[in-house]
C-alpha cells in the first residue's frame, strides 16, 4: 500500500471516538504489564493498553508478532495448556482475569471468542446455539426458542436460516458458518467480543457481512478483533494497536494510526515497507 493509500483510508466509526489515545472512560479491559511465555518463550512483552468499553479494538502487526496470544490471553483460553505462564495484569472492570480465584466459568460467560475458521458442531443450526446456553442456564422451550431467535438476529443470520434451524449448521456457506459462530457466543450474552480474524476465510461479500455486523454489535459489546488486513482494521475500528516482536509498538485512535503514526515503526508498517 502506498503512502497515500493508507492515508486514503477513513476510519468509518473514528468520527464518533473520543480524541484521546487512551480512552476517557472506564476502560472495559486495563492490560497491565503483562508478560506471556510459551514454555519459555517470551511471546508478549510488557504489554500495557486500554480497551474501551464497547468500541472496536484492532489488533494489527505482522506475522509472529504476538496479536492471537495477546488476544487468547484476554480470555486465558491458554490457562488449558500446561507450561503456558501469563503474568502481570488484565483487569476485567477492574478484576484481574489472570488471578487463579477468577473462575474461567465467569469469565467465559463475560468474554466469548470467534475464530479465524468458522467451527460450527456438527448438530442442527438451532441447537449450535441452544448448546451452549443449556451449558450455563435451564430455560423452558419457548424461552430458548426467544434466546435462540434473538442470537440469531443480531449476528444477522436469522433471515436466511429462520425455516431451516433444524437441519445440519455444516451445510451452510462459509459466511453463514461465520455468523453461526458469532451468534454462539453472543447468545451467552458475553460483555466482550474476541474475533480472531473472523473473515480471513472469507470472500468480499461475506466479509463485508461481517465488518457490518461488527459495527452493529459495538452498540452492545466491547469487540477486539485480530486482523491481518489493515484496510479492514481502518474500516472497522475506532482504536488500534500496531504489534511488532511481542510488544506493542503504539496504540492510538484508528484514524491517528493511519494517517499521522507517532512511531516509524508503525509508518512502515502501514505504508507497506515491511510486514
Ligand atoms: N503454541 C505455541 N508454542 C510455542 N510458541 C508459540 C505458540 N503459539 C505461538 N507461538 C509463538 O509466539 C509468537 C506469537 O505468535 P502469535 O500466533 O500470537 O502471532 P500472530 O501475530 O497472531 O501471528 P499470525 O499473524 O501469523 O497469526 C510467534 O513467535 C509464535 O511462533
Amino acid at each position: 500500500m502506498t503512502d497515500s493509500a493508507a492515508a486514503s483510508i477513513a476510519p468509518a466509526t473514528a468520527a464518533s471516538a473520543p480524541a484521546q489515545a487512551s480512552a476517557p472512560q472506564t476502560p472495559k479491559i486495563a492490560v497491565r504489564g503483562l508478560d506471556f511465555y510459551y514454555h519459555g518463550f517470551h511471546a508478549l512483552k510488557g504489554i500495557s493498553l486500554d480497551i474501551p468499553t464497547r468500541q472496536v479494538t484492532a489488533i494489527i502487526g505482522p506475522s509472529g508478532c504476538g496479536k492471537s496470544t495477546l488476544l487468547r490471553v484476554l480470555n486465558r483460553i491458554y490457562a488449558i495448556y500446561p507450561k503456558l505462564e501469563a503474568t502481570g495484569e488484565v483487569l476485567l472492570d477492574g478484576e484481574n482475569i489472570l488471578d487463579p480465584r477468577y473462575s474461567l466459568n465467569r469469565l467465559r460467560s463475560k468474554v466469548g471468542m470467534v475464530f479465524q475458521k468458522p467451527v460450527p458442531f456438527p448438530m442442527s443450526i438451532y441447537d449450535n446455539i441452544a448448546y451452549g446456553i443449556r451449558h450455563h442456564e435451564k430455560l423452558g422451550r419457548a424461552a430458548m426458542d426467544a434466546r435462540v431467535e434473538r442470537a440469531l438476529r443480531q449476528a444477522a443470520l436469522w433471515d436466511e436460516v429462520k425455516d431451516k434451524l433444524k437441519q445440519n449448521a455444516l451445510g451452510l456457506s462459509g459466511g453463514q458458518q461465520q455468523r453461526l459462530c458469532i451468534a454462539r457466543a453472543i447468545a451467552l450474552k458475553p460483555e466482550v467480543l474476541l474475533l480472531d480474524e473472523p473473515t480471513s476465510a472469507l470472500d468480499p461479500i461475506a466479509t463485508g457481512r461481517i465488518e457490518q455486523l461488527i459495527e452493529e454489535l459495538k452498540r452492545d459489546y466491547t469487540i477486539v478483533i485480530v486482523t491481518h488486513n489493515m484496510q479492514q482494521a481502518a474500516r472497522c475500528s475506532d482504536h488500534t494497536a500496531f504489534m511488532y516482536l511481542g510488544e506493542l509498538v503504539e496504540f492510538d485512535r484508528t484514524e491517528t494510526i493511519f494517517t499521522k503514526p507517532a512511531r516509524q515503526q508503525t509508518e512502515d508498517y502501514i505504508t507497506g515497507r515491511f510486514g
